[in-house]
């Protein structure tokens, strides 16, 4: 298991970054290797980020060593989602199996965890959001079909896509993570249109389902002073509460959203006009 650290960088920072510099503070790369569970563990909110790819063996973490906790969830929640082949999960013994986009909700509490693939030629690939939780929620296995769909946008503006909450106070309770997964319709190319920012909560993102030579134009920063990072396949982005985020591929693709903050209030966010991005 691997952890590494991001401290985080504010809207003044990031004007003089070049593209390197904003690319090793907000990018986070290489989270879904073979056989290896890496963690990158973000200032920005205490959120940590995963990604465990079970090939050849059954992958164990838990230990809390890296963040001064007898166990990686003394003192927080997780939300697992598998991007990809059928998985399982076991907590303490307890197991979950998890297909494709189905999520797995841990609470506070939780010590020893591994991760295995149904078949390795085809993996489960198990992405992972946590943050600090201030109570003991059971765990719980979302399946895909139990999300809660919202259908946005317009097709004849490239940005028609259905957003699927999971972790979430109407689906399934948490302390403070909320975690869903958004889809382009086939043809659409926008996500998050119009953008957005949130005050009162951090995000991530994890692009996934992008073939590997194709590119999502993640756009990020102050709306009057923006930047981009140019995504891959199974990349994931952070969003500080300050910065907007949207993006557009050059084919369809879908991503993981994770967030926390102040609130669990979806709607709590203040649309940004396309007039005012620079
Ligand atoms: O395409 C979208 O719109 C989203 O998926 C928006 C995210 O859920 C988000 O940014 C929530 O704050
Ligand atoms: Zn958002």
């Amino acid at each position: 298991m691997t952890m590494k650290v991001l401290y985080g960088a504010g809207p003044n920072d990031i004007k003089t970054y070049d593209t390197q510099r904003l690319r090793d503070e907000f990018l986070m790369e290489d989270l879904f290797q073979a056989d290896k569970v890496s963690f990158t563990y973000t200032h920005v909110d205490r959120l940590i980020v995963g990604g465990a790819v079970p090939v050849s063996s059954t992958l164990s973490f838990g230990s809390g060593e890296d963040i001064g906790t007898p166990y990686l969830l003394s003192a927080r929640e997780m939300g697992i989602a598998n991007l990809g082949g059928t998985g399982t999960i076991t907590v303490d013994g307890q197991s979950f199996t998890l297909e494709n986009r189905d999520v797995l909700y841990l609470g506070r509490g939780a010590k020893d965890i591994s991760a295995q693939s149904a078949d390795g030629a085809n993996p489960a690939r198990f992405y992972m959001n946590s943050v600090p939780a201030g109570a003991d929620i059971p765990h719980r296995l979302i399946k895909r079909a139990e999300s809660k769909m919202l259908t946005f946008g317009d097709a004849k503006r490239a940005n028609l896509r259905n957003l699927r909450m999971y972790i979430h106070p109407e689906v399934a309770p948490s302390c403070l993570l909320l975690l869903g997964i958004t889809d382009l319709a086939d043809g659409n190319v926008w996500n998050t249109m119009p953008p957005h920012l949130h005050e009162r909560r951090m995000e991530a993102y994890c692009y996934f389902d992008l073939p590997d030579d194709e590119r999502v134009i993640h756009i990020m920063g102050r709306p009057e002073e923006t930047r981009h990072l140019v995504v891959k396949n199974l990349d994931a982005v952070l969003s500080p509460a300050w910065s907007i985020h949207m993006g557009a591929g050059t084919s369809p693709y879908a991503f993981v959203w994770g967030m926390t903050g102040e609130n669990q209030e979806y709607n709590d966010v203040a649309p940004v006009a396309l007039k005012e991005l620079r």
